[in-house]
C-alpha cells in the first residue's frame, strides 16, 4: 500500500540574487494504486514538485509523507523513469537492470527471477547480452521500465519518459507503462507537457498555474477513458471533449503569463 499525502507545501529558491517563490501551497493525496498526471506552463514547478516527492528536495513549508513516514531518497524504494533512460553505455541491458537493483539493496534471487521475466515480457529476453548502443530509443525506455519495476519500488516517478521518442513509439510505450503499472497496482506521478499522455494515462489530472506554481484546478479522467488503454482511449469522443476542456484551460494560463 503506498498513498502519498502533500500537505501544504511551498518550496523557495534562495539565489545570490533573490528568492523565488517556486511553489505555493500546494496539498493533494495520491491514493494507494492511483496514477496523476501534472501538467501546466513551462517553469511552473512541475520538476520542483516531483524532486520534493522523491525526497531529494525539501519542502521550504508543509510535508510529504508515504504511509505516514517521510520520503527518504537513501531508504525509501522509489522507482523513475526519465526523459533519458540512463542506461550505463559499457554495461550489458541484464546488467544494466541488476546494478539499479544492487545499488539500492533489493538484488535477490526472487527480483533476479522477476527482472528476466520482465524482459521476457517486454520482448527484449534475447537482447539482454547487447550494450544500450545496439538498442532503439524505445527498446531503452523499455529496459529501463523493467530496471525501475524490477526492483518492486512503492511508487513511480514518471518524468517526461517518453518525449525523446517518435510518435508511434511513445504510443506503443503508453500502452504498455499503463498496462503494466495497473498490472502490478502501483501508484504513479507523471510530469508531462502532453495533455493527451496525461488524459489516457491518468486517473486525475493536476494543472499547476505558474509564478507562484499552485493548484489551478483537479481534472478526475472519466471512467470510461480509465477503463481503456491510452490508444483506445485517445480514439474516443470523451477524450476529444476532456482534451478541450483542458486545452482551454491551459491557454488561458499561458495568455495571463504572457499578458504580464
Ligand atoms: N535550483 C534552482 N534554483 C533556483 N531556481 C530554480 C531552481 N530550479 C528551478 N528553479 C525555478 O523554479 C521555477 C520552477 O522550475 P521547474 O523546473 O520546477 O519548472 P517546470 O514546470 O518543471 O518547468 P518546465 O516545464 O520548463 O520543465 C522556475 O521559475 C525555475 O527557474
Amino acid at each position: 500500500m503506498s498513498q502519498i499525502i502533500i500537505d501544504h507545501i511551498s518550496k523557495i529558491y534562495v539565489t545570490k540574487k533573490e528568492a523565488q517563490l517556486a511553489l505555493k501551497d500546494i496539498s493533494f493525496t495520491i491514493e494507494d494504486g492511483e496514477f496523476i498526471s501534472v501538467i501546466g506552463p513551462s517553469g511552473c514547478g512541475k520538476t520542483t514538485l516531483l524532486s520534493m516527492i522523491s525526497g531529494i528536495l525539501e519542502p521550504t513549508k508543509g510535508s510529504i509523507t508515504l504511509n505516514g513516514h517521510p520520503i527518504e531518497p537513501k531508504t525509501t524504494n522509489v522507482g523513475y523513469m526519465l526523459q533519458q533512460d540512463y542506461l550505463f553505455p559499457w554495461l550489458t541491458i541484464e546488467n544494466n537492470i541488476m546494478t539499479g537493483m544492487r545499488m539500492k539493496n533489493t538484488l535477490t534471487a526472487e527480483s533476479k527471477e522477476k527482472a528476466l521475466f520482465l524482459l521476457q515480457k517486454m520482448g527484449l529476453f534475447e537482447k539482454k547480452d547487447l550494450y544500450p548502443n545496439q538498442l532503439s530509443g524505445g527498446m531503452r525506455q523499455r529496459v529501463a521500465l523493467v530496471r525501475m519495476l524490477a526492483s518492486n519500488p512503492l511508487f513511480m516517478l514518471l518524468d517526461e519518459p517518453f518525449s525523446a521518442l517518435d510518435y508511434q513509439t511513445k504510443l506503443k510505450l503508453e500502452d504498455l507503462v499503463f498496462t503494466t503499472l495497473k498490472k502490478e497496482r502501483k501508484t504513479a506521478i507523471l510530469v508531462t507537457h502532453d495533455i493527451g499522455e496525461a488524459i489516457s494515462m491518468s486517473d486525475r489530472i493536476i494543472l499547476l498555474n505558474s509564478q507562484p506554481g499552485r493548484i489551478h484546478r483537479i481534472f478526475d479522467v472519466p471512467k470510461s477513458l480509465r477503463d481503456k488503454v491510452p490508444f483506445e482511449a485517445r480514439q474516443s469522443p470523451q477524450f476529444t471533449e476532456q482534451f478541450n476542456i483542458i486545452w482551454e484551460e491551459l491557454e488561458s494560463l499561458e495568455s495571463k503569463k504572457t499578458s504580464r
